[in-house]
């Protein structure tokens, strides 16, 4: 089987600092896959490197077979890569409704129908929640709902890879719960990619997890595995177990 993502030597420095150094990754179709580490280990730069938002010092990205390395953000949408927005980049005065239409309307090729551009647009509300709230401006929803409003973003355009940086970040437990339900119906037509601090989370979801630490893929394998491993409990801790 074809691997969905795959990184060559992947690397990105500011300076002096290796922030992504040598990375080797594979994502195979399907997948739950979830990027965990220490603060400051690489892993939005990775990621960001996959979407295209930065640029690498060296290396390659292959999605789908098909080297992506110089290729601008845009048109790695339309090969199906989707980076769930921060929050920054919702228009509080928008409705939340034109908030997921806009990026379906930019990206996506040959100017869908406006029928079309509705189907995507409430199909991703509701799969996330917020149908019912189509219609309000986006700056009046709950921190809660302006991330699930991110996803959704991502998710109207019909990603074969839906990247998720930190989407759980500030949720109520109770939205936890419903998040985790999401990214399993998600995972039903996308490969997800989910940068993830909260480790309940991560265990509950990845299929598989990547470790990253000081830029590089410090342990790779199943939640149990990652979960005994001594090289990863040292690079949290401190110290080996
Ligand atoms: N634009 C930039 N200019 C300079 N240094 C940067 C830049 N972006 C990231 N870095 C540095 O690269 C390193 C990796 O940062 P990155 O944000 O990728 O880590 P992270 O694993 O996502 O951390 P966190 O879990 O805190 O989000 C850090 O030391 C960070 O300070």
């Amino acid at each position: 089987m074809t691997p969905l993502l795959a990184t060559k030597g992947l690397s990105r420095h500011f300076g002096g600092l290796r922030a992504v150094d040598n990375v080797d990754f594979t994502l195979m179709p399907g997948e739950i896959r979830a990027v965990i580490g220490p603060n400051g280990a690489g892993k939005t730069t990775f990621v960001s490197m996959v979407s295209g938002r930065i640029q690498p010092s060296s290396g390659a990205i292959v999605f789908d077979g098909a080297d992506i390395t110089g290729m601008p953000a845009y048109v790695r949408v339309r090969q199906g890569i989707a980076y769930t927005f921060q929050i920054t980049s919702i228009y509080a005065n928008l409705s939340v409704y034109a908030n997921v239409a806009l990026p379906v309307q930019l990206t996506l090729r040959h100017g869908p129908s406006k029928s079309a551009i509705q189907a995507a647009v409430m199909t991703a509300l509701e799969r996330t929640g917020l149908a019912d709230r189509a219609h309000m401006p986006a700056g009046q929803l709950s921190y809660g709902h302006q991330r699930l409003l991110e996803v959704a973003m991502g998710l109207a355009l019909k990603p074969r890879l839906l990247i998720l940086d930190e989407p759980t970040q500030g949720l109520a437990d109770s939205e936890i719960d419903n998040f985790i339900v999401l990214v399993r119906d998600i995972a039903r037509s996308a490969t997800v990619l989910l940068i993830e601090h909260n480790m309940p989370v991560v265990m509950q979801l990845a299929d598989r997890i990547t470790v990253f630490n000081a830029g590089k893929i410090l342990a790779e394998g199943t939640p149990e595995a990652i979960r005994e491993n001594a090289a990863v409990q040292e690079a949290y801790l401190g110290t080996a177990p």
